[in-house]
């Protein structure tokens, strides 16, 4: 007779996309990490995280999983801070070293995760990258210190996003290394973004301080946020250290039609918009 099929249990979370809409670096720490001061917030595109009982363990799936190695995954260095035992299988979605958070939103979700599994999270998840205390909120937020203060936003108005990034990873360091000048102004006052044209025109006073140096590394980017604007973006901006460039568009027709466009390029290029806040944990 056969013997009865037990289901495993299988905790999904999904690792959405870090978008940084305003990024200023605000100076410079004695340690070398840059101080930031950064509207942060998520999207529906991104990668996913299941989880299932059993030793650590990581398998990679998705179409960027040949960019990555297991070892020295942020997922098991996440499990391995929480004390977590699973087996962890990562479907990498988002292009590897691309501005748009990848290894920490990933990090951020086996912490969530496991959390789920009963494991309580670690004190200090800064430890595995400045990025991940936002991507462990993963909801529209201000992001300050070198990314370990994050304010959450109470309220904020849908975006129709293109993701677009031109195929060239960019490590986060030599960006910051290219910096012309560490000491820029902390963003203007946040408004209630929920009343109209408050976000474009609070946009339109900030900038992404990382994108001058990106280019010198990446000159390419130029040629991806001119395609968003002739695709009629009302803004094209880089994201954290880039090369990945977000497009927002008036509706998701028009961000449909801007990433069809765009695909043409050769470029990686989604369509999306901002994601749920996670399940409470
Ligand atoms: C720039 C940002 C903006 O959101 O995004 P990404 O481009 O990585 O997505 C982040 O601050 C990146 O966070 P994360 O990728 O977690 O950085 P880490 O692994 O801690 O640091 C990588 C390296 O970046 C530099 N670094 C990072 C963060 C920071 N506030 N100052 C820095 O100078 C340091 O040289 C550090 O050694
Ligand atoms: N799960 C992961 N996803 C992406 N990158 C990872 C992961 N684990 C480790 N890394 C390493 O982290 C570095 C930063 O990647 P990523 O977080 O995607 O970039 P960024 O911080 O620019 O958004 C890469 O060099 C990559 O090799």
């Amino acid at each position: 007779m056969p013997s009865a099929l037990v289901p495993v249990p299988v905790v999904v979370e999904p690792a959405p996309a870090k978008l940084n809409l305003a990024l200023h670096v605000t100076g410079r720490r004695d340690d070398g990490y840059h101080l930031l001061d950064s509207l942060v917030v998520f999207a529906w595109a991104g990668d996913e995280i299941q989880l299932r009982p059993g030793p650590l363990s990581l398998h990679l799936d998705g179409p960027f999983a040949p960019a990555l190695t297991d070892e020295d995954n942020l997922c098991l260095r996440a499990a391995r801070l929480a004390g977590g035992q699973a087996d962890i299988t990562l479907i990498k979605n988002l292009p590897v070293a691309s501005g748009i958070g990848g290894g920490s939103a990933d990090a951020a979700a086996v912490l969530r995760g496991l959390a789920r599994m009963g494991h309580a999270l670690p004190a200090d998840p800064q430890r595995l990258g400045a990025d991940v205390p936002v991507c462990l909120a993963s909801r529209p937020a201000r992001m300050r210190g070198i990314g370990e203060w994050v304010e959450p936003l109470a309220d904020f108005p849908p975006l129709h996003l293109v993701l677009v990034n031109p195929g060239i990873a960019i490590p986060t360091p030599q960006v910051f290394a290219a910096l012309a000048w560490r000491d820029n102004a902390p963003l203007p006052p946040l408004p209630d973004f929920t009343r109209a044209d408050a976000l474009p025109d609070w946009l339109a006073a900030t900038r992404n301080d990382l994108q001058a140096p990106a280019l010198t590394i990446a000159p390419v980017i130029a040629d991806v946020l001119a395609a968003l604007t002739a695709q009629g973006a009302w803004l094209a901006r880089m994201s954290g250290s880039g090369a990945t460039c977000f497009g927002i568009f008036a509706d998701a027709r028009a961000a449909d039609i801007a990433a069809a466009a765009l695909l043409r390029h050769g470029w990686w290029a989604v369509t999306t918009e901002l994601a749920p806040p996670p399940a409470p944990l």
